[in-house]
């Protein structure tokens, strides 16, 4: 079975409700419709009622009447959410006042229904830069303990190549973090290696992406990704990962057995891990649009709950996609 069929028929088995804060907006709209007729999660749609029904009607999408909508400007919920507010960020200075604003912020609203468990996950990004998107989340539904940095993975689907996994490859962190730390960088390695085995499926072959392949380059960059290495294999021992490898030691196998003879990884390996924010999302970019790869995510790897982001150029089905993988990672797939 292809991997979003397999993400969708395991979202199935158990039923879990996304909300969605850009609802009023075409993509979302279509992918909401999309979502109900396939049936693999329900869905809450933030978003003035009249437009979201203006435009189920305008593109005649008929199952949109079966999710709950959510007025922001007029939310039942909202006193119960402000007092959640305060109650979560007063000591970090939020008044009533500014909390009275914030919630009526389709992106607040949706980090408040995620942390008070009245649904199960969000995807939102469409619309908002993902700055916007994780601010809220991260002052309202923080990190899975032991998590400091959050980080954003893809599941590059890359059409007619050998390359990665039968062309499946995982990237990150394409999505958050600008400049890690070597300690932030080896947790951003084993938060993607897991992403690769228990969302992609497959077995994590991690390469820790520089400039240098062993030592052929002498940099403060080089080093950070050379101590990231020692630290991610330290961290998790179950998982195989080398470094520091160039892109092309670390995916081409003549090239790797040349450059980093012994490596277990090089030439072979699924996963990248890009040294800086600024590379990982130039590179998913490229690859995506060169290469005419499927990106799914960014996956956000270490909140603690479901809450994940989408590119502003995101297609309607990037986000039923990240629906169910949103779906999938509440029903326990972490
Ligand atoms: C993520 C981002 C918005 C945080 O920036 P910020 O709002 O200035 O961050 P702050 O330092 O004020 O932190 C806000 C909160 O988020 C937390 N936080 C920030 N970065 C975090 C991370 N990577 N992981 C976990 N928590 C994080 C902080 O601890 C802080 O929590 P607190 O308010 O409870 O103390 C910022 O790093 C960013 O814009 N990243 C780039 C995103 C982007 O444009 N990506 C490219 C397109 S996908
Ligand atoms: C993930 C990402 O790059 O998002 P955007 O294209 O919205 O900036």
């Amino acid at each position: 079975m292809e991997f979003v069929e397999r993400i969708k028929a395991k979202a199935a088995e158990e039923i879990k409700t996304i909300v969605l804060p850009e609802a009023a907006e075409e993509r979302n709209i279509k992918a909401a419709n999309q979502i109900i007729k396939e049936g693999f999660a329900k869905l809450v749609l933030i978003g003035n009622p009249d437009q979201i029904h203006h435009l189920a009607s305008e593109y005649y999408l008929d199952e949109i009447g079966k999710a709950t909508i959510v007025d922001p400007e007029n939310n039942p919920k909202k006193e119960e959410y402000v007092e959640l507010m305060l109650k979560l960020r007063a000591s970090k200075g939020l008044t009533r006042e500014q909390a009275e604003k914030l919630i009526v912020d389709p992106l607040y609203l949706a980090a408040l229904m995620v942390k008070n468990g009245d649904v199960d996950g969000e995807v939102a990004g469409a619309n908002n830069a993902t700055g916007d998107v994780l601010r809220p989340a991260f002052q309202y539904v923080k990190t899975l303990p032991g998590i400091s940095v959050v980080s954003g993975a893809f599941i590059m689907l890359i059409p007619d190549t050998m390359f990665g996994e039968h062309g499946m490859m995982v990237f990150a962190d394409c999505a958050v973090h600008p400049n890690p730390t070597a300690e932030e960088l080896a947790q951003i390695a084993v938060m993607t290696g897991r992403t690769a085995r228990v969302i992609a499926g497959i077995e994590p072959r991690i390469a820790m992406l520089s400039f240098s392949t062993k030592g052929s380059a002498k940099n403060e960059m080089v080093d950070k990704v050379v101590s990231a290495t020692l630290l991610a294999q330290q961290m998790d021992p179950t998982l195989m990962i080398d470094g520091e490898l160039q892109a092309d030691a670390a995916i081409v196998p003549g090239i790797g057995a040349k450059k980093a003879p012994g490596s277990k990884i090089a030439g072979k390996a699924n996963v990248l891990v890009f040294p800086t924010l600024e590379v990982g999302n130039i590179a998913y970019k490229l690859v995506q649009r060169m290469a005419h790869a499927e990106a799914i995510g960014p996956i956000l790897q270490g909140m603690a709950a479901p809450i994940n982001d989408l590119s502003r150029g995101c297609s309607v089905e990037d986000i039923v996609n990240l629906v169910a993988i949103t779906a999938c990672q509440a029903g326990g797939m972490k």
